[in-house]
């Protein structure tokens, strides 16, 4: 750790304090998604955290991001990931754009008074990315975008909205990235989808009916969109592969105080061998998907040649360890495990959908097995 990003660590943890930690069980049992706390993360520089410094980004690094996504999720893990999606879309727009499209809207990003959406999945096209169906057809010097996006976080709360279309063929070559701005004649939203976690955020669908916008909007070149998607889903995996192990070691680090002061059978809890076995286990995992992402998020610094399966590798592994650690937590918890003034049980629920988004963990799996047999 350098000194710098002790500080940033620091920073967003006081944040994470004072400003979600205290509000998290309410935004999730209401279902809240608390825009001004957003602006006020963006005051700190959490809108725009490896966006170029020029138009108001951190310019940080992957290493730094994931020291701070981890923090940002022990106070709420559902907001954490929503800024990392907001992350990503800058991400795209700061990298991808050309310099107008970043004058237009990297400064209301970065500062979060613009919140962004990633548009990529549909009804019938997840894990088969390069499926998607929704068309973007060119009339003159516009765009005509229709079809449906689905599971879109922050959608119909977003100024920005970083859509994957079809302007060309089938498969991965045919699609471009388009920026539709809200309130962009026949665009709307879905109902706010009823879940089972990730209550702070809403998602819903995006539906483009003769949606127009200038061709102008598109990033980089027409049949690019599908790389700029899954470039801006390493960097995704990675901060979300933190966020479950921020909310994870919060849950451990409860279980810790939990155990030391139950007491069963005459003595705490913590004095029991099994316990102790469990809580070693915890650590272990974390320790272990911490290192794991660390090293994934070093080789996207680096832009390293294996960066694809080592960010799928540490997703995969950080996710599945940190739901078992927070399934763990709420064992030694036991009954009040299961009780929502506690916590647990809504980190569990929150960090259950971190398994299946932004690639499901089998997705995760067929790439590293991919590059595996790729070298045979
Ligand atoms: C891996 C995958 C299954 C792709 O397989 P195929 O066989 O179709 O495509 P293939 O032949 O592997 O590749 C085509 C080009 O694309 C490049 N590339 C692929 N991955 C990457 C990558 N990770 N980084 C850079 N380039 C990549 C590949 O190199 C190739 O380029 P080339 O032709 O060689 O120039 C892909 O589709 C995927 O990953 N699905 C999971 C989607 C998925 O993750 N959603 C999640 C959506 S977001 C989400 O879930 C959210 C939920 C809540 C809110 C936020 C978002």
């Amino acid at each position: 750790m350098t000194e710098e990003r002790d500080a940033l660590v620091e920073a967003v943890r006081e944040f994470a304090d004072a400003e979600l930690a205290p509000n998290a069980s309410r935004w999730d049992t209401e279902k809240h998604f608390p825009i001004d706390t957003l602006r006020k993360a963006g005051q700190l520089g959490l809108g725009g955290v490896y966006v170029r410094e020029d138009f108001g980004g951190s310019g940080l690094s992957r290493l730094d991001a994931v020291a701070m996504f981890e923090e940002l999720a022990k106070g709420d893990t559902a907001i954490a990931a929503y800024i990392s999606i907001h992350n990503m879309v800058a991400w795209m727009i700061d990298t991808f754009g050309d310099v107008a499209q970043r004058e237009r809207w990297i400064p209301g990003l970065t500062a979060m008074t613009d919140l962004g959406s990633y548009c990529l999945t549909e009804p019938g096209a997840g894990s088969d990315a390069a499926a998607i169906t929704t068309s973007a057809r060119r009339e003159g010097d516009e765009y005509v975008i229709n079809g449906v996006k689905q599971f879109v976080s922050g959608a119909g709360s977003s100024a920005v909205y970083v859509v994957m279309a079809r302007t060309g063929d089938q498969g991965p070559k045919g699609i471009s990235a388009i920026v539709v701005p809200d309130g962009t004649p026949g665009l709307s939203f879905g109902r706010n989808e009823q879940k089972m976690g990730w209550n702070a955020q809403p998602t819903r669908q995006v539906v483009f009916e003769d949606v127009r916008v200038p061709i102008a909007n598109r990033l980089s070149a027409e049949g690019e969109g599908f790389g700029i998607a899954m470039k801006g889903l390493n960097g995704g995996r990675l901060n979300i592969a933190a966020c479950s192990i921020g909310g994870a070691q919060w849950a451990l680090e409860r279980a810790l105080r939990y155990v030391s002061e139950r007491e069963t059978f005459g003595a705490p809890l913590a004095t029991n061998q099994a316990v102790m076995f469990t809580l070693a286990d915890m650590e272990t995992d974390l320790q272990a998907a911490r290192a794991l992402l660390q090293r994934a998020a070093a080789k996207l610094d680096d832009g390293a040649s294996d960066v694809v399966p080592a960010c799928a590798m540490a997703k995969r592994f950080a996710t599945d360890a940190a739901f078992d650690v927070a399934n763990s937590a709420l064992q030694l918890h036991g009954g009040y495990g299961y009780l929502h003034e506690y916590g647990i049980e809504r980190v569990v629920r929150d960090l259950r959908v971190h398994q299946i988004l932004e690639g499901t963990n089998e997705i995760m799996r067929l790439i590293v097995g991919r590059d595996l047999v790729s070298k045979l």
